[in-house]
């Protein structure tokens, strides 16, 4: 019998961006041993290059997985994004080729919420200013445009896992808290949603900013928006850089509408750490510049190594996709003493029938299976006793609309 699942010690995982070692040990344990662990993202010539080989690829924010670089990648099976956002992966180029995308939706929330708290309360006390005269041998006492942040309204834009917590953190500290999302949310505590994006500019002395980086989210703070703010209120954007247009911040804040700024993502970032950072902020005393280090933290970045981890371990080895970002979501059992092929296709009507067919010709005696559709793949797993020919397995290939296939065997059997 042709044997068609890989040996651990066989599959590539390449991990890139400085991915915390919790990862390495991760995969290790669990029998992993062919592992590229690089500091840096790559550019995509290079990640081209890299990715022919591998069967699993692990990024942050800063790696681009574009159709050219799916296209290269030929034996991938999955990809591990170790940090929220996915936005940096092309999900339909990797749905189409059968690519399961995993991330970690919440191991940096809190990192962030701690961030953008902090930078808060320096911003209403105008402390970057006063640090940055102070430095410079300058005395700023005053009290002039200094606040407590007991009493004010923070607007949050975007309640989702990071607004929310950021929500708690404000009211603990006496902030009243508005927010604006798409969808209807409770409030946590006493927060109070808002109608639309204009209300919340309109009353709030601290924005913050925490949507997805969508087409609906592009630019949607610029000139009107930042116009329609209080005067002297503050803009906080640790979401993307996507969301709010730099140069209308820049001017507003020179102009003294705003009385100051925290943005930790910009519309162009530099690759690494030896690239020069470039941005019409850059000089202004009332704005915190961080290099998108929000949830740059070692908690967050050991907790994110664990979660994606074991998320592509238990892909791997036994198929499950739950929480996957792009993939019919299937959680499966264990398969003792069984094979499990994984049938990744396209979902179209009459591609489950063949599948059947071709196991029923083939007399493959099945145990178990399970079924699971998106609006654009279907997902079928299938126990089924272990005498089977190679003929079997081709003829599943050739089924139509096939995407990729996988089979795997249990401890027992392998
Ligand atoms: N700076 C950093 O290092 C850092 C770290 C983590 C996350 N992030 C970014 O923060 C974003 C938010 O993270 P999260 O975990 O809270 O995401 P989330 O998906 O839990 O929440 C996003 C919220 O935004 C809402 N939303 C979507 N479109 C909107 C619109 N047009 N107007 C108003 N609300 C809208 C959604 O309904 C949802 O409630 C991530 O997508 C990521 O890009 C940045
Ligand atoms: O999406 C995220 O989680 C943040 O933007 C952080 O990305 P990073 O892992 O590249 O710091």
């Amino acid at each position: 019998m042709a044997k068609t699942s890989l040996d651990k010690s066989k599959i590539k995982i390449l991990l890139l961006e400085g991915v915390h070692q919790s990862a390495v040990d991760n995969f290790q344990n669990a029998g992993y041993e062919n592992i590229e662990h690089l500091p840096t993202s790559l550019e995509e010539e290079a990640l081209i290059e890299k990715i022919r080989d591998a069967h699993f690829i692990g990024i942050r924010s800063r790696t681009q997985l574009t159709e050219r670089v799916f296209e290269a990648a030929e034996k991938l099976v999955g990809v591990g994004c170790f940090c929220i956002g996915t936005n940096q992966v092309d999900l339909n180029a990797a749905l189409k080729r059968g690519i399961a995308v995993f991330n970690a939706p919440y191991s940096n929330t809190r990192s962030v919420a701690e961030l953008v708290l902090a930078e808060a309360i320096m911003l209403l006390r105008g402390i970057p200013e006063k640090n940055a005269r102070a430095h410079q041998g300058g005395w700023l006492k005053s009290a002039k445009n200094s606040h407590e942040a007991r009493g004010k309204t923070l607007g949050i834009v975007g309640y989702g896992s990071i607004g929310a917590q950021l929500s708690v953190l404000a009211e603990s500290l006496g902030f009243n808290v508005i927010y604006y999302d798409v969808i209807t949310k409770l409030g946590m505590g006493n927060a109070n949603q808002v109608a639309s994006l204009e209300e919340l500019l309109g009353r709030s002395d601290v924005v913050s900013l925490h949507v997805p980086d969508l087409a609906s989210t592009r630019w949607m703070v610029g000139e009107k928006e930042i116009a329609a703010m209080k005067p002297g209120a503050i803009l906080i954007n640790a979401s993307r850089g996507s969301v709010v247009e730099i140069e209308p911040l820049a001017k507003a804040i020179k102009a003294g509408k705003l009385n100051g700024a925290a943005i930790d993502v910009f519309p162009v970032e530099p690759k690494g750490n030896e690239e020069t950072f470039e941005s019409p902020l850059r000089g202004l005393e009332n704005v915190i510049l961080t290099p998108h280090i929000g949830g740059s933290t070692l908690e967050a970045q050991e907790n994110i190594g664990i979660e994606v981890s074991e998320k592509l371990i238990t892909y791997s080895d036994n198929g499950t996709t739950v929480t996957s970002v792009n993939f019919p979501e299937v959680a499966l059992p264990s398969h003792p003493d069984k094979h499990r092929l994984l049938h990744i296709h396209d979902n179209v009507p009459g591609v489950l029938s063949q599948i059947n067919r071709v196991l029923s010709e083939n007399e493959i005696n099945i145990s178990g299976q399970y079924l699971q559709t998106n609006d654009k793949v279907g997902y079928v797993v299938i126990d089924v006793d272990k005498a089977y020919g190679p003929q079997a397995l081709e003829a599943l290939k050739q089924v139509d609309h096939t995407l990729k296939i996988r089979v795997l065997y249990s401890a027992q059997n392998s």
